[in-house]
């Protein structure tokens, strides 16, 4: 459906690249979230795929067409791609109704579809308001409801909730989400927040300094990440070094890089009453002093000295921490990827 082929953009003559070497496939109807840090290509990618930037390398086609490549440019209008921003983009001095009009202006019946429209994203009766009347949360749905009233091929959402503080950000994540469930169209959802992409995405890709590093089914991408960089994007994540490693006697391949989630460490809060069975089920295991605690609402962060000197932070729902304590970890949870990642 939407097929990019070795997509590369570079702003300085091919000094750095913004993108470099890009290539995705994605199927009719698939939700796809692009997660990357700042700076890591994510509005590049979206510019391009809209029409909005000329690519130095490589190919885009939606639906078998292509739309870039070095012979061809259609141009933004063409491409029947709907486009919702961080920044609702609405013109302040047209009603709702005008604004979801205005893309959809040579269509015969367009009162009607701007009705259904507003129906769909559950605002039947704001049509004649001005934007300034509507909370922050219904402008986005009013920002949907106007990429999707030209029937896209392909809806791309950057960045559409930031503005949005966590609790509207979470239900208006869902409502959306709900609604374009509905349609049936093709999402490419550009987010900084893995929780937002695990949420809602099918698939997942991470962009780091230009370049795909993964794309995965979300499940997959938490419990088998490439490198050690996305694992620490999808929670908080122990790097698990050379001291570690003699801390917790647990020797492993020189030639990797190993970590461990920060939710798979066992927290046993007594070293004296601690059950012996217990800690025997654990594969590494040490004692630790508890330098600091620090409760973080319904969870505790424990600063530790383990017996080797070393120190480390980890996190516990038990509010018994005594001063002393055993910390642990099994074999199975450990990360193993390749050093050069
Ligand atoms: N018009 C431009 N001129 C020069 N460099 C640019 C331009 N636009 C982007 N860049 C550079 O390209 C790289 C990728 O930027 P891009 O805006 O695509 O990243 P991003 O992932 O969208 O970041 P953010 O999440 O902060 O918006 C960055 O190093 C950025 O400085």
């Amino acid at each position: 459906m939407l097929t990019i082929q070795s997509l590369s953009k570079s702003y300085d003559k091919g000094k750095n690249f913004a993108l470099d070497d890009v290539t995705i496939d994605l199927k009719a109807g698939d939700v796809c979230a692009i997660v990357g840090e700042s700076g890591s290509g994510k509005t590049t990618l979206v510019r391009l795929i809209a029409g909005l930037e000329r690519p130095d390398e490589g190919s885009i086609s939606l639906n078998g067409k292509v739309i870039a490549s070095d012979k061809k440019f259609v141009q933004p209008e063409k491409r029947k791609i709907g486009l919702v921003f961080q920044e609702y983009a609405l013109f302040p001095h047209l009603t709702i109704e005008e604004n979801i009009l205005y893309g959809i202006s040579k269509l015969k019946n367009k009162k009607k579809r701007a009705q259904e429209m507003l129906d769909l994203v559950g605002l039947s009766d704001l049509g004649k308001r001005y934007p300034h009347q509507l909370s922050g949360g219904q402008q986005q749905r009013v920002a949907l409801a106007r990429a999707l009233a030209p029937e896209p091929s392909l809806l791309i959402l950057d960045e559409p909730f930031s503005n949005l503080d966590a609790m509207l950000r979470m239900q208006l994540r869902n409502e959306v989400f709900d609604i374009i469930k509905k349609t049936g169209v093709t999402v490419l959802f550009v987010t900084h927040d893995t929780q937002d992409a695990l949420s809602v995405a099918d698939e997942i890709m991470i962009l780091q300094n230009g370049k795909v590093i993964q794309k995965d089914a979300a499940a997959n991408l938490y419990v088998k990440p490439n490198t050690l960089y996305v694992a620490s994007l999808f929670g908080n994540t122990v790097q698990i070094n050379k001291n570690l490693q003699t801390a917790f006697k647990c020797p492993l391949n020189e030639n990797c890089c190993h970590a461990i989630r920060n939710e798979k460490f066992k927290v046993f809060p007594t070293h004296d009453g601690t059950d012996p069975k217990s800690i025997d089920e654990c594969d590494h295991i040490t004692k630790a002093d508890v330098i600091k605690k620090v409760v973080l609402g319904d969870s505790i962060q424990l600063l530790l000295k383990l017996e080797s000197g070393e120190q480390l932070t980890v996190m516990t729902q038990d509010s018994n921490i005594a001063d002393s304590i055993y910390i642990g970890f099994n074999s199975n949870d450990i990360l193993e990827f390749s050093e050069e990642n």
